[in-house]
């Protein structure tokens, strides 16, 4: 049994330390919210973001970081990318200790073009952590909290962490497995809520299952061509965090990403849609991230560009859809091929 702080309490980070806490692990969730601790505390719910599921009584509620990190062997950071740099400078003022890093967020920051796991150790101070464990994979929070089965991969170059992750999490409903591709899982795993914008936009637009499978396949090879320009093993992009979880968010209401991009396809602003939400939408600031990196190394990537026209209002989702139908002719898998040739020729 090891002691183990999830901070967010969103409904990812609720619903992985529910998962922890049916492993009888000794779990604190940490809200940055004293409202929210108050209500969780009483009601043994979170109303806003997993409204229908009962917390385990066995789950402790913190609404004070250095409580709720104290003695901890494992930190799960949950939150929003935009908070995470945040979050790693409270940790610097209050951890004293060395801990096992993990997060479950997924997302690439605009300007840095960083991943977590690289913003993770730009901030956190290098004595309080040996390496950064990515848990990612095709998983709706909705789903895991009622216990549906589910895969993730628990990915970082120090196999040994990676173990100690699928360890702590894995059981009969929750099935992980381990890689050593950190930038293949987190760029899979961010990128793929660009595409899941798109097969909403499509959706929105009318488009039917064909336009969501090209979307979909043509999606992964552009994620792919970028992650393995970026050093990726491209058959992660065959597995869970590549096309597990392109599948799981183009093809869900569940998915927030989605649910946005099918607003955006109907016509709805994105100011309306983001305030209507209320939940993270991470693929906006990915798609940003995302296409400002394209640009920078001069990487093709036609969907990313559209999404990014689309979000930004250069070009309507229609008009769109007809500059990528009528694209020069290409072949369908000769770059992807080269770009492995060149990296095994090098
Ligand atoms: N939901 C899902 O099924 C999955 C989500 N993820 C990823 O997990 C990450 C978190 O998503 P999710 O839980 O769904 O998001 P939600 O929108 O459900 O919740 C976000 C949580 O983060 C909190 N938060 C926001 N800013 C800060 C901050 N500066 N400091 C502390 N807490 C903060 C919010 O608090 P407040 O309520 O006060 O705003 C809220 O509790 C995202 O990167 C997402 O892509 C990954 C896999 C599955
Ligand atoms: O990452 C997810 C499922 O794997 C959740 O996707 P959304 O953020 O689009 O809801």
């Amino acid at each position: 049994m090891s002691k183990v702080a999830v901070l967010g309490a969103g409904s990812w980070g609720t619903a992985l330390a529910m998962v922890l806490c049916d492993n009888h692990h000794n779990v604190r969730l940490w809200t940055h919210n004293p409202d929210q601790k108050k209500a969780m505390e009483l009601e043994r719910k979170n109303k806003k973001y997993l409204p229908d599921i009962e917390l385990p009584t066995s789950l402790a509620i913190y609404d004070d970081l250095s409580q709720a990190i104290e003695q901890v062997e494992a930190i799960v950071l949950v939150v929003p990318t935009k908070a995470i740099r945040e979050i790693c400078q409270k940790l610097n003022h209050v951890l004293d200790h060395k801990v096992v890093i993990i997060h479950g967020s997924k997302g690439i920051e605009p300007d840095s073009h960083y991943r977590i796991s690289q913003m993770i150790k730009e901030e956190l101070s290098q004595s309080l952590y040996d390496d950064v464990v990515a848990l990612s994979g095709p998983s709706h929070a909705e789903e895991v909290s009622v216990k549906h089965p589910t895969t993730l991969t628990a990915a970082s170059e120090n196999g040994e962490l990676a173990a100690f992750t699928q360890d702590l999490f894995i059981n009969q409903y929750f099935r992980v497995y381990t890689s050593k591709d950190i930038i293949g899982v987190e760029l899979g795993g961010a990128l793929k809520n660009i595409i899941a914008l798109g097969a909403g936009i499509s959706d929105g637009l009318g488009y039917g299952d064909n336009a969501k499978a090209a979307l979909i396949t043509r999606g992964l090879a552009e994620i792919s061509r970028l992650a393995t320009i970026k050093g990726a093993n491209p058959l992660t992009f065959i597995g869970l965090s590549g096309v597990g979880d392109l599948i799981v968010t183009c093809t869900s209401a569940h998915s927030r990403n989605w649910r946005a991009g099918n607003m955006l396809g109907k016509g709805i602003p994105l100011h309306e849609i983001l305030s209507k939400m209320g939940m993270i939408v991470e693929g906006i600031r990915t798609t940003e991230a995302v296409y400002q990196l394209a640009k920078k190394e001069n990487i093709e990537m036609p969907i990313t560009t559209g999404i990014y026209d689309v979000i930004y209002e250069i070009r309507s989702p229609k008009e769109v859809v007809d500059d990528l139908m009528t694209r020069n002719r290409t072949n369908e898998v000769d770059d992807i091929s080269s770009l492995l040739l060149n990296r095994y020729m090098d």
